[in-house]
């Protein structure tokens, strides 16, 4: 027996909806801050992405049966609620983990050209290794790096991987990422992890990237630092209070970016495919057609580079983050309402970006070759 059509409620902002839903369902979109109870009443299946504060109040009372978020970031979603409720959950893990990875190594390779270093010079601490920092922690160790893992929960866990503390990693790394989902509780909370105390830890010159939530930092705590040394470079794709900015803060950062790093076609449209997998689990649906069905041919997909181009010629025909900073910037200036509008404005209308992977590089130099391949391009030596 065919299933009924669903009635899927969705987040106006999740890319190929319709590729992936509309055999089975009819779809309503609405902005994603402003899905209320009222348009829940007739929905079986609520799809967000990560500005939906899904709580019991939202789909309690409602006939819905599956709830997902196109996302790795789960801080938005009351999962205690949705099982107490009888409602089926799934987000999206790693759907958009190698972007987040490329905004990373983008980020790190344009400073190293601007400040004249070496990442093989410099110490990098990933904070937080799971989907995003432990393929971070491979790409970097293929380039023939040795990265510190901060991960207590991990630690915990697992034998095998060597971890150090947070207190060794933030006084010994010149380079800190940190990808740790934002938790309240337990026994590893990460709520203002880097706080007031741990952020004096962090030794003068170095880069502090954060490309996880914006509340692991307090970003007061930054803010008094900077305001008093000014002695760190500074990255940041996430804010303490997004969609609002604050300018103070982000006239210190050197790259500033309105929570895009994961904002690859490829991991969004991942992300609605992980989706549209785990409800076809859940409902007993039909799954999709593998990924590549959905995933547009990339406009750049070969390119021939010499055996002396800069890496950064393909990493930034790729990925630049001073194109999304600039974006990010012209909107400071604007009175808190429009620019916390604005910065939603950035993140609905973001141009097409691809993964390294989508690009073929033509090399004649096996050194060449091994290093863009450890970066995450496709190769082919000529
Ligand atoms: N900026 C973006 O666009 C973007 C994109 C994707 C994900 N994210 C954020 O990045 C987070 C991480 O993504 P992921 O896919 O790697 O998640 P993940 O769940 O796979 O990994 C998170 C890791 O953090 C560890 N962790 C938890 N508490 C910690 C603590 N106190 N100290 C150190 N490590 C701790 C966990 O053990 C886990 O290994 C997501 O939760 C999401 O909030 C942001
Ligand atoms: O958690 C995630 O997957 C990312 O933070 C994601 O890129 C957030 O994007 P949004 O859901 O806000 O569009």
């Amino acid at each position: 027996m065919t299933p009924r059509k669903l009635r899927i409620v969705a987040d106006e902002n999740i890319p190929a909806l319709e590729a992936l839903f509309a055999d089975i369902g009819e779809i309503k979109t609405y902005p994603g801050r402003h899905i209320t109870h009222s348009d829940l009443v007739k929905a079986d299946v609520l799809l967000v992405r990560s500005i939906t504060q899904v709580t019991a109040e939202l789909v309690a009372n409602t006939p819905m049966q599956f709830v997902g978020t196109a996302t790795i970031g789960t801080d938005h979603i009351d999962e205690a609620a949705l099982k107490a409720l009888g409602i089926g959950f799934s987000s999206a893990p790693g759907c958009n983990a190698d972007a987040v990875v490329e905004y990373v190594l983008s980020c790190l390779l344009h400073l190293a050209a601007e400040q004249s270093f070496s990442l093989h010079e410099k110490t990098i601490g990933i904070i937080g290794v799971g989907q995003v920092g432990g393929r971070l922690a491979s790409r970097l160790r293929a380039l023939g790096l040795s990265p510190l893992l901060s991960d207590p929960p991990r630690q915990k866990r697992e034998e095998g991987e060597t971890f150090v503390s947070l207190d060794e990693l933030l006084a010994s790394s010149d380079i800190i990422c940190c990808h740790t989902p934002l938790t309240q509780t337990g026994d590893d909370p990460t709520w203002h992890l880097l706080n007031e105390q741990t952020l004096q830890r962090i030794r003068a010159g170095s880069i502090l990237l954060n490309a996880g939530r914006g509340p692991v930092i307090d970003q007061q705590a930054l803010l008094a630092r900077m305001k008093g040394a000014n002695d760190l470079t500074l990255v940041l794709d996430v804010w303490e209070h997004e969609p609002v900015v604050l300018a103070d803060l982000a006239a210190y950062v050197r790259i500033a970016t309105p929570h895009i790093a994961g904002y690859s076609l490829d991991g969004k449209i991942r992300g609605t495919w992980m989706l549209r997998n785990a409800l076809a689990n859940a409902l007993g649906f039909s799954p999709p057609l593998p990924l590549e069905h959905y995933l547009p041919v990339a406009d750049a997909r070969e390119l021939k580079l010499e055996a002396q181009a800069d890496v950064l010629l393909p990493v930034r025909l790729l990925y630049d983050p001073y194109r999304d900073d600039r974006a990010l910037r012209q909107t400071l200036l604007l009175e808190t309402a429009e620019q916390a509008i604005a910065f939603d404005q950035l993140r609905k209308l973001y141009p097409v970006r691809r993964e390294f992977s989508t690009l073929t590089l033509v090399v004649s130099s096996p050194v060449q070759a091994t290093y863009l391949e450890s970066l995450g391009f496709r190769v082919a030596l000529e």
